[in-house]
């Protein structure tokens, strides 16, 4: 089948830390996709494997076998600095600490991806980007000069900019209190909804995995279940289980 429909495709993945008797299976034969367009919750329990999916699926980690495809792409196939470029350049990422750069101003946190990868922004994109996330009028500020949900929708507008295959997200609500979550949360959903983007989401809040379209549960290293439409309860009851395993 083309790899085309999918932003991302994990196929038979191991990730296994350590040697010996003190080897950890992270992940154990974790075969998922995520289609263009769409915005899924990855959850689990405390050692799930949440995060070493997350690297793994992002290009950050290697699989110690199966394969990672991202926008068409065997992962395996590339040596470092083509995987460096293909994050860069294929994929955004938005954190629990937002991680802008202090000293540069708003614009220049949110072009430094393009930058990065030395490539020249389109005239109007910037702008375009920074409207979308409510920020148009914030752009020669500095960072601290921002409230917590603002930091957020530069690190959004800031993933947004490369026109990315996918967006990962990590706990990216991890910071803000509740109403200033949900916004971003909203916001998340809308440039899915309505631009289109891919967002794949690590969680540990069922209020914010109700904001996706899908969750994927892991439990120890392995696909559980997955759960279309989520809402916050029936996400909560079922993590209520699997903690219980
Ligand atoms: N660098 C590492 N070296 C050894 N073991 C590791 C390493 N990173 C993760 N692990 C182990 O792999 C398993 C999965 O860890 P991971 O961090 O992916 O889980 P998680 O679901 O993100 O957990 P949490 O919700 O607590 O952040 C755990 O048993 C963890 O101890």
């Amino acid at each position: 089948m083309a790899h085309g429909q999918w932003a991302v495709e994990l196929r038979s993945v191991e990730k296994k830390y350590g040697r010996g008797a003190g080897e950890v299976a992270a992940l154990r034969d974790l075969s998922l996709s995520f289609d263009r367009g769409s915005f899924t919750a990855v959850m689990g329990p405390s050692g799930a494997g949440k995060s070493t999916f997350l690297h793994c699926a992002a290009g950050l980690d290697r699989p110690t076998s199966g394969s990672v495809w991202l926008a068409g792409t065997d992962l395996a196939t590339l040596d470092e600095a083509q995987l460096t470029m293909l994050r860069r350049e294929r994929v955004g990422f938005i954190f629990q600490a937002y991680n802008l750069l202090g000293s540069l101003t708003v614009a220049e946190n949110i072009t430094l991806p393009l930058l990065l990868a030395g490539v020249a922004a389109e005239p109007g994109w910037l702008d375009q980007v920074a409207r979308r996330v409510g920020l148009s009028d914030r752009l020669q500020h500095r960072p601290a000069q921002l409230s917590g949900g603002q930091q957020q929708r530069v690190a959004i507008a800031r993933a947004l900019i490369t026109k990315p295959e996918v967006i990962f997200a990590d706990e990216p609500t991890g910071a803000l209190d509740s109403r200033t979550g949900r916004q971003v949360l909203s916001l998340l959903r809308e440039i899915v909804d309505r631009d289109g983007n891919t967002v794949v989401m690590v969680t540990h809040d069922p209020v914010a995995a109700s904001f996706a379209q899908r969750v994927v549960f892991l439990a120890d290293g392995a696909f559980a279940e997955e759960m279309a439409a989520p809402t916050a309860d029936r996400v909560a009851a079922r993590m209520t289980r699997l903690e219980e395993w």
